[in-house]
């Protein structure tokens, strides 16, 4: 049986995987195949978007200085000079006292300042359109590249696409970009006692929780799982799928046999490959105390802790920021009891939040690391850091949204 070495706190950990790990390479895909994934590029717009003044509303293109002085009771009177088409340009001028009908989005004649809306207008003849209020300079009105102007830095590398992010790339007419390649990450649970979920557990045994719970966490950093069968208590059954794991994934987690005890031969495992280094054995975080990391040549391969709960809060805390630039939500509330921790660690506790009428309350989720119900009725996590020894009642506390 061996000791625990190498042990760091969690963000020293989080650094060194970081250090050790790089980006997969990058591809160029149609902006319809972007959702959700990660900028390679800085995008700087080509053009001014609108490329033209446009309306924004459907009524009359004038000279606002025509409209001045106009209202219900003593309207203004302008002649109609004509009519602006959707989707062409117009060689149309409006002249002193004149103004044109436009729709919502056409282009704005020349000699017109503003549009004044349909509803404060009415056609007396053809010739004729009474207004009844005035409009001022541009109002009704978008100028050219007031959304975006040319040479504007409109998103830089890194960023994650959302559907309106692609709506403006396809606004700009981008319509392919170069974007991260998705990670791929392979997952393998290890233990005797692990069995496939189709299957009746028998006494001893338990269904494999962490092979799916770790790939859906996976994939929620927008990188794909790809989850091996489960392996039993044999070093070389370990390293065999191990082996395989890393030839066809850009990083490989290992859940279970990560502590110190007769049957946990992962480190051993790792440590069996040539060109391995072991980079920490223990983080002083709970849970997640067991958790370690081996590089091997250019790959990093993480050993979660087996109990689902610490394995999944190991892979929010310490593993996702390898794959997403993505910053968990947070939010404040009030704290309903006390909590008692060891300094010389940090301790990650799940709770459930409770809104009150001025404030959210924040109910602690107390129990061992193998209840994977209390992560299910989680809304989140509080931190409780390294040099403090807990945390009292009433405190307001930095909740991190799951
Ligand atoms: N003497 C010590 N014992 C333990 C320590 C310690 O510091 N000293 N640490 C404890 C902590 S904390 C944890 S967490 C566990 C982690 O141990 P392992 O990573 O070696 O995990 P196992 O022993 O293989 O499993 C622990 C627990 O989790 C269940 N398990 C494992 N894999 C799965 C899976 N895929 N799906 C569902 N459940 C799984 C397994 O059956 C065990 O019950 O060590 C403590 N011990
Ligand atoms: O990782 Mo362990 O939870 O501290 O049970």
């Amino acid at each position: 049986m061996g000791e625990f070495l190498k042990v760091l706190t969690y963000q020293q950990a989080r650094d060194l995987l970081n250090q050790n790990f790089s980006w997969a390479a990058t591809e160029l895909l149609p902006i319809e195949k972007c959702g959700d994934r990660l900028l390679a590029q800085d995008i700087i717009s080509p053009e001014n978007i609108p490329a033209f003044i446009r309306s924004s509303v459907d009524g009359y293109a004038v000279d606002c200085e025509d409209t001045f002085g106009s209202s219900e009771s003593l309207p203004g009177m302008l002649e109609h000079a004509g009519e602006i088409l959707m989707g062409s340009g117009s060689d149309l001028t409006i002249g002193s006292g004149q103004c044109a009908w436009i729709p919502t989005g056409g282009m704005l004649p020349s000699g017109s300042n503003a549009v004044i809306m349909v509803e404060y207008t009415e056609k007396l003849d053809d010739k004729t359109i009474l207004t009844f209020r005035p409009v001022g300079p541009w109002e009704n009105v978008m100028q050219t590249g007031e959304d975006i102007a040319t040479g504007e830095l409109v998103f830089t590398r890194g960023k994650r696409l959302r559907p309106q992010d692609i709506g403006l790339l396809a606004s700009l007419g981008i319509h392919e970009v170069e974007v991260s390649k998705q990670n791929r990450v392979g997952v393998i649970s290890t233990g005797n006692e692990v069995i496939p979920i189709q299957q009746k557990p028998d006494l001893g045994q338990v269904r494999d929780v962490n092979s799916y719970a770790i790939s859906a966490a996976i994939q929620s950093c927008g990188a794909i799982a790809d989850v091996y069968p489960i392996v039993p208590d044999s070093p070389a059954a370990l390293k065999d799928t191990m082996a395989r794991g890393l030839t066809e994934n850009d990083l490989l987690l290992v859940s279970g046999g990560s502590s110190v005890g007769i049957a946990d031969y992962t480190l051993d495992a790792m440590l069996s490959f040539p060109d391995s280094d072991l980079l920490f054995h223990g983080i002083a975080m709970k849970p997640g105390k067991p958790t370690l990391a081996v590089r091997v040549g250019q790959q990093l391969i993480i050993g979660l802790p087996g109990h689902p709960v610490s394995a999944l809060m190991v892979f929010h805390i310490v593993c996702a920021s390898l794959l997403s630039s993505f910053r968990r939500q947070t939010v404040q509330g009030r704290l309903l009891q006390n909590i008692a921790s060891q300094a010389g660690r940090d301790d990650f506790i799940p709770v459930r939040l409770i809104p009150n009428e001025h404030e959210l309350t924040v109910q602690p989720l107390l129990g061992k690391s193998g209840l994977m119900n209390i992560l299910a009725q989680a809304d989140g996590f509080i931190h409780i850091e390294y040099e403090k020894q807990g945390l009292y009642n009433s405190e307001m506390v930095t909740v991190t949204l799951f």
